[in-house]
Formats: C-alpha cells, sequence, structure tokens
C-alpha cells in the first residue's frame, strides 16, 4: 500500500509545526525523514499514522493491503515500549490477542517473526534480561506479527550503541529484502537514512517544510560501506542541514 500526504500543516496552538508537506511513500519502498531537532519529524510520523490530527491537509492509504494483514499501520519506537512483566512471545502475542485468530495461527505467527528477527531461543526471556538490541528485535518482530501494510519508525535504533545498531541495520535490511515492505524510517543519522532509504525526505524547521526529497537508486542490498551513492548523498544532505543544525544547537530548549 502507499501512503499520500497532501497539503499537510500541523500547529500546536500559536506555533505551526509543519507547513506544506506533499508527499508519497510508495509502496515497498522505504521513506526516510531526516532534519534539525525539533523541525517536526516525529510530529509528521504522528499525522501519518493517525495518533494526531493534521490542522489541515490529509493523509491516505491507498491500495489493497497485504494478505493477512491485521494492523495497517503499526510503529516501532525508539524506547521498544515492551511490557516488562511479559515474556517474549507473550508481547508479541499481545498485537494479536483481538483478532480472533485460531491457536495454531496465532502460534504460526509467532514462530515465524522470532524466527525472522532472530530471537526464537528467547521466547520465553522476559524484557529486563534481553540486551537493547534484542529488546528492539522484539518490538520489530511484534510490529511484523500484524503484517503492517506501512511500518512507521520513530529513531528505533537510537537508544542502542554503535555496534548494535549496525547490526539492528543489517537485520532491517535483510528483513526487508526477504520480504519488502513499505516504511517510513525517522532518524537524526544520516548514514542510516542513506543505508535504508529509497528516498530521503529533509526537512527545515520553523516550520517544518519539505526542503529536498533525495532519491536513491543503489539497491538496498548493495548499500555496502564502499558505495560511492551513500556517501556522495551524505554529504550532500549534510551540506543542506548544517546551517539548520547548527542553529538548532544554539537555541534554548
Ligand atoms: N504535543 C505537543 N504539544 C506542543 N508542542 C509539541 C508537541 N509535540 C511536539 N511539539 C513541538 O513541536 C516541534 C516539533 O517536535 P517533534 O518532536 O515533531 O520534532 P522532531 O524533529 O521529531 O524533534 P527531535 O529530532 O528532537 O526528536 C517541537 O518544537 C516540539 O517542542
Amino acid at each position: 500500500m502507499q501512503l499520500q500526504l497532501q497539503g499537510l500543516s500541523h500547529a500546536y496552538g500559536e506555533t505551526t509545526v509543519l507547513q506544506d508537506i506533499n508527499l508519497q511513500v510508495s509502496a515497498g519502498k522505504i521513506l526516510c525523514i531526516v532534519g534539525p531537532s525539533g523541525c517536526g519529524k516525529s510530529t509528521l510520523l504522528r499525522l501519518m499514522g493517525g495518533l494526531e490530527k493534521p490542522s489541515t491537509g490529509i493523509v491516505t492509504l491507498q491500495g489493497t493491503p497485504p494478505q493477512g494483514c491485521l494492523n495497517p499501520l503499526t510503529y516501532i519506537f525508539q524506547d521498544f515500549a515492551l511490557l516488562p512483566w511479559r515474556n517474549v512471545a507473550d508481547n508479541i502475542s499481545l498485537v494479536l490477542e483481538d483478532h480472533h485468530l485460531s491457536r495454531a495461527e496465532h502460534e504460526q505467527i509467532i514462530n515465524d517473526v522470532l524466527s525472522r528477527t532472530r530471537m526464537s531461543d528467547f521466547r520465553h526471556a522476559l524484557p529486563r534480561q534481553l540486551s537493547g538490541g534484542m529488546k528492539q528485535r522484539v518490538a520489530i518482530a511484534r510490529a511484523l506479527a500484524v503484517k503492517p501494510a506501512v511500518l512507521l519508525m520513530d529513531e528505533p535504533l537510537s537508544a542502542l550503541d554503535s555496534q548494535t545498531r549496525e547490526l539492528l541495520l543489517e537485520d532491517l535490511l535483510q528483513l526487508w529484502t526477504a520480504e519488502p515492505f513499505t516504511g517510513v524510517y525517522v532518524t537524526h543519522n544520516l548514514s542510516e537514512a542513506v543505508r535504508l532509504g529509497h528516498e530521503i525526505v529533509v526537512l527545515s524547521r520553523h516550520p517544518g517544510r519539505i526542503f529536498e526529497t533525495v532519491s536513491m537508486s543503489t539497491p538496498l542490498s548493495e548499500r555496502d560501506f564502499n558505495n560511492a551513492e551513500m556517501e556522495q548523498t551524505r554529504q550532500h544532505l549534510w551540506q543542506m542541514m548544517r546551517d539548520e543544525a547548527a542553529q538548532a544547537d544554539r537555541e534554548l530548549v
């Protein structure tokens, strides 16, 4: 399915946070959103997911949901959002409970997503027994369990150390390559954006507007450290963002 945003603006009280956002998230592609702190990236993702209603403009989801889709729009958050008293399998189970699945269907989905995220050996572990990277794998497994039409990811790796982040990035690339999904990925990290994005939207700030949308042609499976397009795009993105990032850095919270 694809997500279309037309003439989207959003204000909190008197403050306009996003203005005149028009964009399309194409089916089976990942769109990354980058921009300086406070430019409205998370707000834009919440508007896409229907967690907030835009002040003006519309968000539409077009096309046919994937077979077995239980929830068209699903989030992965930075803080994992796992229930500490439920084990890994039961945390995933949570999103299946209202869907009247048979016991066998339920088990099949849990086994499938645990295997795809390499968490099968930890199905009975509690979140406190898991590393940050493993917790985020559970959150990814839980998101995949509902076969979403669009996966909305809000800085999902930013709470992790750099090695774990790299491993999880590889996992996301592998998951997409095995079964392409439509995704929106918000990040501060330009290296992550050029690894994962088919398109990268750069937002400016006060209010957040689309500064530029950059398309990348290298297939995700070929995005390795020596890729020239990745490095050129990362530098181009940084040139666009550096003045606004510097200004954001000088402002009082
Ligand atoms: N519920 C809210 N009520 C009022 N203001 C808000 C609310 N949520 C966000 N804002 C403000 O809207 C602006 C955009 O916030 P948002 O979190 O979307 O930006 P961001 O680009 O995701 O920031 P960061 O990169 O720091 O995570 C900020 O100035 C923020 O303080």
